[in-house]
């Protein structure tokens, strides 16, 4: 995107994918960003929402894609391969009460890392958010450990705690969408929302619960 394309043009979107395994809060990060609150259950939701908020004067479109964790992260028609493509950048939960949440949030760096894009960008931002915070009795992933993990695969980092706090949530996301835009100015991909959501919807049968 050129400077002039920009200044032509106050809005901004981007597609992001909130990975991560069972349970760890993928759904409760995404609905306290969207409603603000803490619903406690949600079941097995596979959508995309969007969300809206104004940076620098910009108006900036989150599209943000959730769904339960599925272990099939090789074949190029796998969904985790549809969402790498789709993606211009990337949550990464785990808990910190869940060593294995966290190993899996390093093996999924990797497979990010290693699935070439169409749109060439070689990096993707992603941000690793160690979410249920509030359960620090129950700790089994120490905060360094999170901050370490990010230095070395060059993500951002954020401990959080979906259920009782907003806005550290807000930041998590916030924080990657500064990443987004800096990699968008350098990059060539269109920018293709709305027909993007259309097929996406007719492919995985995307449902939505009255509630969000
Ligand atoms: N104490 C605490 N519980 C949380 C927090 N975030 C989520 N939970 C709980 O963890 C459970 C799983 O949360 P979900 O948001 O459904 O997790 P998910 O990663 O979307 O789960 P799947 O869709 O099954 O992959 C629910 O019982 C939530 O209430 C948190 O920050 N603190």
């Amino acid at each position: 995107m050129t400077g002039a394309t920009e200044a032509s043009n106050p809005k901004m979107e981007a597609n992001v994918v909130v990975l991560g395994t069972e349970s760890v809060g993928k759904s409760a990060l995404t609905v306290r960003l969207l409603t603000r609150r803490f619903i406690g259950e949600y079941g097995d939701i596979e959508s995309i929402y969007s969300h809206s908020f104004m940076s620098e004067g910009k108006e900036i479109t989150l599209n943000i894609w959730d769904s339960p964790f599925s272990e099939d992260l090789s074949r190029e028609t796998s969904l985790f391969h549809k969402k790498v493509q789709w993606a211009d950048g990337f949550v990464l939960v785990y808990s910190i009460c869940d060593r294995a949440s966290f190993n899996t949030a390093s093996r999924l760096i990797q497979n990010i890392r290693s699935t070439k894009h169409h749109h060439g960008a070689e990096k993707p931002p992603v941000v690793i958010v160690g979410n249920k915070r509030d359960l620090h009795h129950r700790r089994t992933v120490l905060a360094e450990e999170g901050q370490l993990l990010a230095l070395s695969t060059d993500c951002l980092f954020y401990e959080v705690s979906a259920a009782e706090n907003y806005h550290g949530v807000l930041s998590a996301f916030h924080g990657l969408m500064d990443r987004i835009k800096d990699t968008k100015l350098t990059s060539k991909r269109p920018l293709r929302f709305k027909g993007i959501v259309k097929s996406m919807s007719a492919v995985f049968a995307r449902r939505r619960t009255d509630s969000l």
